[in-house]
């Protein structure tokens, strides 16, 4: 996803944020997701009784959530060796059968973006993750023949920002499907203490929960933060990072009390200001905002959906009363559209 890296809200991985040290381990120490932790759980502990396998596992949710992370843990979890790479890399699909030929009984590979996997790559997916193995065509022409290779033992876990952008058959594969949601500002607040005892970093506890707050419900967004917050507690002098600090320097980053970004802000104001508060079309938003429509409908929407300040409707993109309010603008009475009630939502 073509995220402008430059924007210190971007989900973005960057060199920074793939610090291995700081990503917990096991799922003890994993933060948040509860009924997903507990329910991956349930069925590590029951693949491990049963010598199997676990079965493959699908996550899905905005990017940041700790969709790697969990992968990882849940290799570890079951002993087994992890695998990494990403949709877009494998080529052909003779990289992926070579991928999967070079795999040890019971590995984990995990496939991020997994949405973006050319199709026919994926078409050698779907028998080795049902039957555990590969079809492959040997030669051209008439003398073409399929020879089938049988493979190891191995669970998929595939990384997805939206289930929606999967195939259905490659979607109807995955035995563990598994929803990723925002961070409470509680949860983030631990994962903002977790990383400050780690960095070796003095955060107050009300310096955690001013960085919480403002991190798009996103431990990655929230480790960035407190990575920044530290640098200019340091400019000043000191050594210890509270509310106070950290607040002057998120002003200064220009992410708000919301945790909103100068491009959240605009996207609002596009539609406040140019829609009349919408409906408006996701290709027009993207064109005006001249980002990338996955990027706006992946990692800007998302989270202000979760925030009530927007709605997505058949029409379009509308602004609630709360993203009037949060621009500081006065909602226009009964709506702009007849479409649209500005306090409750779409009608
Ligand atoms: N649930 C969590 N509990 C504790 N720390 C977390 C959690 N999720 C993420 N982190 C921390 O946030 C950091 C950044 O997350 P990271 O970029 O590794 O997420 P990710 O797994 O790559 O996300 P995704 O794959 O969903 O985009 C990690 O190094 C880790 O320290």
């Amino acid at each position: 996803m073509a995220t402008d890296p430059a924007r210190i809200t971007s989900p973005e991985r960057t060199s920074e944020d793939a610090d291995t040290a700081l990503r917990p381990k096991t799922l003890d120490e994993f933060i948040g997701q509860k009924a997903a932790r507990e329910n991956l759980r349930v069925f590590v502990h029951a693949a491990k009784a049963r010598g199997e396998a676990l079965d493959h596992v699908l996550l899905h949710g905005p990017p940041g959530l700790g969709k790697t992370t969990l992968a990882g843990i849940l290799a570890r979890e079951m002993g087994v060796g992890f695998r990494a790479t990403s949709g877009p890399v494998i080529a052909k699909s003779g990289d992926l059968a070579a991928l999967l030929t070079n795999l040890e009984d019971g590995d984990v590979l995990f496939i991020d973006e997994i949405h973006r996997l050319n199709p026919a790559v994926e078409e050698v997916l779907y028998p080795a993750m049902e039957d555990r193995a590969l079809d492959l065509m040997i030669g051209e022409g008439p003398s073409a023949r399929s020879v089938r290779i049988d493979l190891p033992r191995f669970t998929l876990i595939g990384a997805t920002t939206r289930q929606g952008l999967l195939t259905t058959p490659l979607r109807d594969r995955f035995g563990i499907p598994v929803r990723l949601n925002f961070y409470s500002v509680e949860e983030l607040e631990q994962v903002v203490r977790r990383a400050a005892r780690l960095l070796g970093a003095d955060v107050t506890d009300d310096g955690a929960q001013e960085i919480a707050k403002r991190s798009r419900g996103t431990p990655r967004i929230s480790g960035r933060l407190l990575r920044r917050v530290r640098d200019f507690a340091h400019a000043a002098g000191s050594d210890t990072v509270d509310a106070k600090v950290a607040d002057a320097a998120l002003s200064r980053l220009e992410i708000d009390a919301l945790g909103l970004d100068a491009m959240d802000r605009r996207y609002l104001t596009m539609i406040a200001d140019l829609y009349g508060g919408g409906p408006v079309g996701i290709e027009t938003l993207a064109a005006g905002l001249s980002e990338p429509r996955d990027t706006i409908e992946d990692v800007i929407e998302p989270f202000l959906i979760q925030l009530g300040l927007i709605a997505r409707t058949a029409r379009g993109r509308c602004l609630n009363g709360r993203g009037y309010a949060h621009l500081g603008l006065p909602a226009p009475k009964g709506g702009q559209t007849g479409l649209f009630d500005v306090e409750s939502g779409p009608k």
